[in-house]
């Protein structure tokens, strides 16, 4: 009779037998060692890792570039171990590489035509825009091809910012300092039926807020808008002042443009050296990036 065993993972000198229907992932988290991650879904691939032996499963690498595939990176979230499997972290020669031979990336969509009118018909009895967007990823964080993308965000932190974001595309004002679509989404890998999915959800609230045909359509003109800057295949660096930037962890740069610190909002003048929070795309002013770590 031949034995069976659990197959093995070996990352960083640490071996981990993988359970049954566990992901390599889980196992290296569950084992205590310290993996970087997000969706646990595959999309926003921050747990990319290289596989230097052992057999990847197709679904493994699916979303990442030719190149990163042919180097035998994977995503050990999607990945049920065949095998055992030796394991090393992400080389930053190999994103080098990657960043170089990216093409180049556009620049953002501009906001749409402002619509007064809507804003002024949604408020005219309470505020009918916040009860849109509560109910709206009410839906959204019960939703399981959706949650996963929201799994590190809070609800009332993203409603709020839907929110001002909403003001300032139908009242023209400068109220929103947040990321506009494009570099919001970067990291997001969104088809277009995802993209129909959470539209069929804001449908659904919509017409519960009672909106006429011509409101809703109105509505969804401007989220429509955006869909160029927001469905995409593979990841997209965030640009920032020209630059693209696509690295793990936390790092320091130098824009030749002012920026808006993420975190406290305040102005940050050009040439300063501000912190990046290189997954989420944030920028930190030197005075929050000094206190507790950037998450
Ligand atoms: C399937 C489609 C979409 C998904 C999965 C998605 C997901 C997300 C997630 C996870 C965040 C939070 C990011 C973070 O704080 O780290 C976010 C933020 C945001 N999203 Fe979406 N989104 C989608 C479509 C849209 C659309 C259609 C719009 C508007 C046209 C939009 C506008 C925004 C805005 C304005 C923010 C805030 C950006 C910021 O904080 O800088 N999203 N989205």
């Amino acid at each position: 009779m031949t034995e069976t065993h659990a197959p093995v993972v070996t990352y960083m000198g640490r071996s981990v037998a993988v359970r049954t229907n566990e992901t390599v992932l889980n196992a290296l988290l569950r084992a205590g060692i310290e993996v970087p991650f997000s969706c646990k879904a595959g999309s926003c691939q921050t747990c990319l890792l290289k596989c230097l032996e052992g057999e990847l499963p197709e679904r493994t690498q699916r979303g990442l570039s030719e190149t990163l595939r042919a180097k035998s990176y994977f995503m050990p979230c999607r990945c049920k171990p065949a095998g055992d499997m030796q394991l090393a972290p992400v080389n930053a020669d190999d994103l080098l590489a990657e960043k170089a031979s990216a093409a180049p990336t556009e620049s953002e969509i501009p906001y749409p035509e402002t619509d007064p009118a809507l804003w002024m018909e949604l408020q005219q009895d309470g505020d009918k825009v916040r009860k849109i967007l509560e109910a709206f990823y009410d839906m959204v964080y019960a939703d399981e091809q959706l949650a996963p993308f929201f799994e590190n965000v809070q609800k009332e932190h993203v409603t709020d910012k839907q929110y001002v974001f909403m003001k300032r595309c139908l009242l023209g004002e400068k109220v929103y300092f947040g990321n506009r679509p494009r570099n919001a989404h970067h990291w997001m890998i969104i088809s277009d039926e995802l993209m129909d999915h959470r539209q069929a959800l804001m449908l659904k609230s919509l017409r519960a807020n009672g909106l006429t045909q011509d409101q809703i359509d109105r509505w969804v003109r401007f989220e429509e808008h955006f869909r160029g800057d927001i469905v995409k295949q593979e990841t997209w660096p965030k640009r920032m002042g020209g630059q693209d930037i696509v690295f793990e962890g936390v790092g320091q740069e130098v824009f030749p443009i002012a920026l808006i610190c993420d975190y406290c909002h305040a102005e940050i003048p050009a040439g300063t050296t501000v912190v990046v929070h290189h997954r989420r795309g944030l920028v930190s002013c030197p005075a929050c990036a000094s206190g507790a770590p950037l998450t």
